[in-house]
């Protein structure tokens, strides 16, 4: 995927044909093959009871009606309408089949790409357009599942079709069947021309789409924000942009989808008047009108197969192209994952080192050169400094959202690059400005921490850091449902939940990266008090621009030009009259 590709970058569809790409996906096809087997030998039943009706008819008009055999045409009355209902039986047997073919290869796709999607690091989703990447999980994967379950069968059908009309055709006249096949290099003409121009407007539409759901999904997510800076008129501007957009790809699609349509209605209307022509004029009475009768019904079932598999072959390509997007993220490599040899991270007292740690977001940027401190167990260490000195990246790097580029992070003495994942963040207990509230009641958002939590031990933490007052109040208590991002709860209001939900988790390390910044000075004297007790016994990293917040630290970290600048208690870095005196005098003066 194009690093930050935007809303307005069309995603590159245009790959050549690659094999590879279809041999991958055929296995989520394979699993259902008995099914698909089955479809198929209903659709050729199908396709052969449906092409005996031409044959009933040419008996009738030259046989049974001519000699007034009523009787016989009565019988060939009911062969015929058990023809059709046998076809439509077939029919609907396969579509029942294939519905569920094609349900069941969507949902082993997604399942692949959701669970790969939920492992991949921080970095991932900073690039990206949140709205392209549901594109691909939505969109993408509905295209590619029709051609992975019914475009196999219909491939096989199709030829059949193809073979069984023209063998019935020719078995019943050659040379009425050699006028239609003259019709077939007009059509495969029409064909080539057209179809490649129909592929890339079917791209088109998809690539505008995919701009418009990039953007629609942005837009919702930073609706209060547009509302705030009265951006409601610009932003429609944008969106009325996208959306002429798709509109005049899926009118160019559309366009070329009729003139198809009309060239394939034309070329069967000639032929069905040459066979008339020809037929009656020409070769009747050595021909009789039965014979014409039946072969013209052949000829106007003709085409619809060979039409359907130039779409088969389109809707490949486009497959291709699909698969292919889909692939790069299934591919998207987990650069934070767990080590070859990684070992389990054994129940931590709480000591973190950084041993000369070198990182940057990209290759061109460090954001932290050579930093090297020790938190010891049961330490409060508080990282202050200027916007953007890298404060929440010192403790994003504690938890491994983010490789480093160069030295160490130990924890006991274990590097985390060599502990797994789980063991190392589930001893952790973090705590970010934006809390995250789920759908669902304010007890499974507390729960999230520990799902086999107690309501009681749920209802301590609470009482901890005094989010119970709060929920009790509400009209189920904490059975009240919440919506996701917890819009109708106040910022303090999630900010108390997150906290419990932290506290739940027992952790051996806490990270509060700005985390009491919305609560109110009252309440904040009450977590004050709870959080005070909350830190003991845990090492906690504390980021707060609040600076009478963490007053009480043992250290104080000023960071600033990619490393520390200061370190030390309050007192002394007050008396020591460097960065951390200005900061904390203005912020007093302030
Ligand atoms: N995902 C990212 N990709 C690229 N650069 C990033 C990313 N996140 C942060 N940065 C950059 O890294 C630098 C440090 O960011 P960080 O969030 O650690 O700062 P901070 O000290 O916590 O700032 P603040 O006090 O404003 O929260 C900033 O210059 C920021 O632009």
């Amino acid at each position: 995927m194009a690093k930050r590709n935007r809303f307005d970058v069309d995603e590159s569809l245009e790959t050549p044909f690659n094999a590879a790409h279809l041999k991958r996906a055929l296995v989520y096809g394979k699993r259902h093959v008995k099914k698909m087997v089955i479809a198929l030998i209903c659709s050729i039943i199908s396709v052969l009871s449906s092409l005996i009706y031409p044959l009933i008819l040419q008996r009738a008009f030259d046989v049974t009606i001519p000699g007034k055999k009523y009787m016989e045409l009565v019988g060939l009355a009911v062969i015929a309408l058990v023809t059709i209902l046998v076809s439509i039986v077939m029919v609907c047997i396969r579509s029942r089949l294939m519905v569920i073919v094609g349900q069941e290869i969507i949902y082993d796709i997604r399942k692949d790409l959701f669970e790969h999607l939920q492992k991949l690091p921080f970095q991932f989703y900073d690039d990206r357009p949140q709205g392209k990447i549901l594109t691909r999980v939505i969109h993408y994967v509905n295209n590619v599942s029709d051609i992975l379950s019914n475009g196999i069968i219909n491939f096989f059908l199709e030829i059949l079709n193809i073979l069984f009309i023209g063998i019935f055709m020719f078995a019943v006249n050659v040379q009425l069947s050699l006028i239609v096949l003259a019709g077939v290099p007009i059509f495969l003409g029409i064909i080539f021309i057209i179809k490649p121009r129909q592929r890339k407007a079917w791209q088109n539409v998809s690539n505008k789409g995919a701009n418009l759901n990039a953007y629609t999904q942005e837009s919702i997510d930073g609706v209060k924000v547009t509302q705030l800076f009265d951006r409601e008129e610009r932003n429609e501007e944008t969106y009325e942009i996208l959306s002429k957009d798709q509109k005049k790809a899926w009118v160019g699609a559309q366009y070329v989808a009729n003139v198809v349509w009309a060239s394939v209605e034309n070329i069967t209307c000639w032929v069905l008047g040459a066979l008339y022509l020809v037929g009656v004029l020409v070769l009747q009475p050595g021909v009789s009108f039965g014979t014409i009768v039946a072969v013209s019904n052949y000829a106007s079932r003709f085409w619809q197969p060979l039409l359907n598999l130039s779409n088969l072959y389109n809707n490949l390509i486009n497959s291709i192209a699909y698969l292919e997007r889909i692939f790069e993220l299934m591919d998207e490599p987990v650069t934070v994952d767990d080590a070859p040899d990684a070992t389990e991270l054994p129940p931590i007292r709480g000591r973190v080192t950084f041993d000369d740690v070198t990182f940057g977001y990209t290759p061109d940027r460090n954001i932290l050169e050579h930093l090297s401190f020790e938190a010891k167990p049961g330490e409060s260490i508080a990282l202050v400094g200027p916007t953007g000195a890298g404060k929440t990246t010192v403790v994003n790097l504690i938890s491994r959202f983010y490789n480093i580029n160069d030295g160490k992070v130990l924890i006991d003495g274990h590097d985390i690059a060599h502990v797994t994942l789980h063991s190392l963040r589930s001893q952790m207990g973090i705590m970010l400005q934006d809390s995250f509230i789920f759908s669902g009641t304010i007890l499974d958002n507390i729960r999230y921490a520990k799902l086999d939590a107690t309501e009681e031990e749920v209802k301590k933490a609470c009482r901890t850091v005094c989010a119970d007052q709060f929920i009790e109040e509400m009209e189920q208590g904490y059975y009240t449902q919440v919506n996701e991002r917890g819009s109708r709860l106040s910022q303090g209001q999630k900010q108390l939940i997150a906290f419990a939900r932290t506290l739940l988790a027992d952790p051996k390390i806490l990270i509060l990266d700005e985390a009491t910044s919305s609560i109110d000075a009252k309440t904040e004297k009450l977590v004050q008090i709870a959080i005070d007790e909350l830190l003991k016994g845990r090492t906690s990293f504390i980021i707060a621009h609040r600076l009478s917040t963490i007053k009480n630290c043992d250290k104080i970290m000023v960071i600033s030009d990619k490393g520390i600048l200061e370190c030390g208690r309050h007192e002394e870095l007050i008396e020591k009259k460097g960065a951390y005196y200005k900061l904390y005098t203005a912020q007093i003066s302030g």
